[in-house]
């Protein structure tokens, strides 16, 4: 059996590896996979036998895994068939090698010594992290079936499970299997939280509530588990809770590094390489291949609002400016054809974004791409992507906590074209981090403009795109009305 999660810590992701005692666990947000989805609701006890991880081993026990090289050789049919990068692909083969059986006494020393049934990966954003899971857990799926062919009598039956602190991770990875093809797996979470091409996968568990989660999960490994391994999970459990597994983690363990992102336009990826990379992260994509979705748009672009932050009861900010401005750049892309899914807008500050959804929702623009913009704070953004983000960074008089790093960063890497950052340029350049972003976007064609100067622009387009709007009502009501008028008089004949 064996699981992972990852946490988001500090700036990067980690991906735990943690191969134990017939069963690996986190919790969280859980997915469970097996050879058969059905198998795992299903009530009968099933006859196991115990799961000796290799690296736990001792050299009494029959080992049923496959060979060191044959374990190497499916990983490498892996890395090929995916096309894993070279960072991707040491990840794979460490794991490879954490899951092989080992035939002699030796062997299974220097593992027991030297590997720690632990692979932690550590990524850049838009490293590919998800998508390497997704590789990852074919290659168990993959493994186990080759293993269990080899196997004579007992098939030991097997599961894996995948969690983590957010829904939205765990949805990416299995939207990376099914389009991997894989698809049997059962999700569990709340329904509300899933997404939805996922849903029909999902368990449902109709709750909010973590601990219900939990209590779920429990029920569901009950079934597979001995008195031994519930103890064991418990104190997973715990330990995860406490995060006392993460000083665990800590201790000697050399994360494989993921450099090369494959989100962002290098001008966008260039931002953050400069700001917390050090210079570190590879871009995987060109320029041509995130060519802008509009001529008239910048890929990278500071417009300048003048108008004051304003604080709310709960001490959250909002901008009224700053506000009207971005309605008006997304109806703009929503006019000149750009679909409502493919823009994100992030908001540091929740009362923002409440402003945000009210305009959007009361405008009348009679398009349902509106509702498909997603606007968001910035925490929730995390792990999703868009070709066009547009950043209101709403404060005027003190830069706050947009300045956070985390944040900061995962705000500046989720577009995948265009990055339209709408601030205060006066109060933003004050700030360390801030000016050099507004650097970055100076030094871009278009990249710093003004509110005042490029509205014209933006309302001569919507202009004649409601003009247009009015005469195709127009026209259509027209075309109704002698529809109409010919009908009834069929009717009089
Ligand atoms: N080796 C590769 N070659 C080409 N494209 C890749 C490779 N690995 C990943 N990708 C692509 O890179 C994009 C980002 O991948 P993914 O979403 O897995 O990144 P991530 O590290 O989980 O991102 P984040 O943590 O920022 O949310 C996806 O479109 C994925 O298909």
């Amino acid at each position: 059996m064996n699981k992972f999660t990852y946490y988001f810590k500090n700036r990067f992701v980690y991906f735990f590896f943690f191969l134990s005692s017939f069963f690996f666990f986190f919790f969280f947000f859980c997915c469970l996979f097996t050879r058969s989805s059905s198998t795992i609701v299903s009530n009968k006890r099933v006859n196991k036998r115990k799961f000796i991880p290799p690296a736990f081993s001792n050299i009494n026990t029959k080992f049923e895994l496959l060979s060191l090289e044959a374990t190497l050789q499916l990983a490498s049919e892996l890395i090929q068939a995916h096309n894993l990068n070279k960072d991707q692909a040491t990840a794979l083969i460490q794991i490879a090698q954490m899951m092989a059986s080992h035939e002699n006494a030796e062997e299974v020393k220097k593992v027991q010594t030297h590997t720690l049934p632990i692979t932690i990966i550590h990524g850049v954003f838009g490293a590919g992290k998800s998508y390497l899971l997704a590789v990852v857990i074919l290659f168990f799926v993959q493994l186990f079936e080759k293993s269990e062919v080899l196997t004579v009598g007992n098939v030991r039956p097997w599961k894996l499970l995948i969690s983590s602190s957010t829904n939205v991770a765990v949805d990416r990875v299995l939207l990376g299997l099914l389009s991997l093809g894989f698809e049997k797996f059962v999700r569990v979470g709340s329904v509300r939280k899933i997404a939805k091409p996922i849903l029909p996968y999902s368990l449902h568990a109709g709750s909010e509530n973590e601990n219900e989660q939990l209590k779920e999960l429990h029920g569901l490994m009950k079934e597979d588990l001995t008195p031994l391994e519930r103890v064991y999970v418990r104190k997973s459990i715990e330990q995860h809770k406490l995060g006392t597994n993460k000083t665990l983690l800590k201790q000697g363990h050399k994360p494989v590094l993921l450099r090369t992102q494959y989100r962002c336009h290098p001008a966008i990826s260039a931002i953050s390489n400069d700001l917390f990379y050090e210079g570190n992260l590879v871009d995987g994509i060109s320029e041509t291949e995130r060519g802008p979705l509009l001529e008239w748009l910048p890929t990278l672009c500071f417009y300048n609002i003048k108008g004051p932050e304003q604080i709310e009861r709960d001490n959250s900010f909002h901008n009224v400016a700053e506000a009207a401005f971005t309605l008006k750049l997304i109806q703009s892309l929503i006019a000149s054809g750009i679909a409502g899914s493919m823009i994100g807008v992030i908001t540091l500050y929740k009362s923002q974004m409440y402003k945000l959804c009210h305009l959007l929702s009361a405008v009348d623009f009679d398009n349902p791409d509106i509702k498909a913009v997603q606007v968001s704070t910035v925490d929730a953004f995390q792990g999703a992507e868009k070709e066009i983000i547009i950043l209101s960074c709403v404060r005027t008089r003190q830069v706050g906590f947009i300045d956070s790093e985390k944040r900061m960063n995962v705000a500046l890497t989720r577009g995948r074209r265009h990055l339209l950052i709408v601030g205060n340029l006066a109060c933003l350049r004050k700030n360390r981090l801030w000016g050099r972003v507004i650097q970055h976007c100076e030094g871009r064609r278009d990249g710093l403009q003004h509110a005042s100067q490029c509205e014209p622009q933006l309302n001569h387009l919507l202009k004649e795109y409601f003009e247009k709007r009015a005469e195709e009502k127009q026209k259509k009501s027209e075309k109704d009305k002698s529809k109409d008028k010919s009908h009834s008089q069929k009717d009089m004949v």
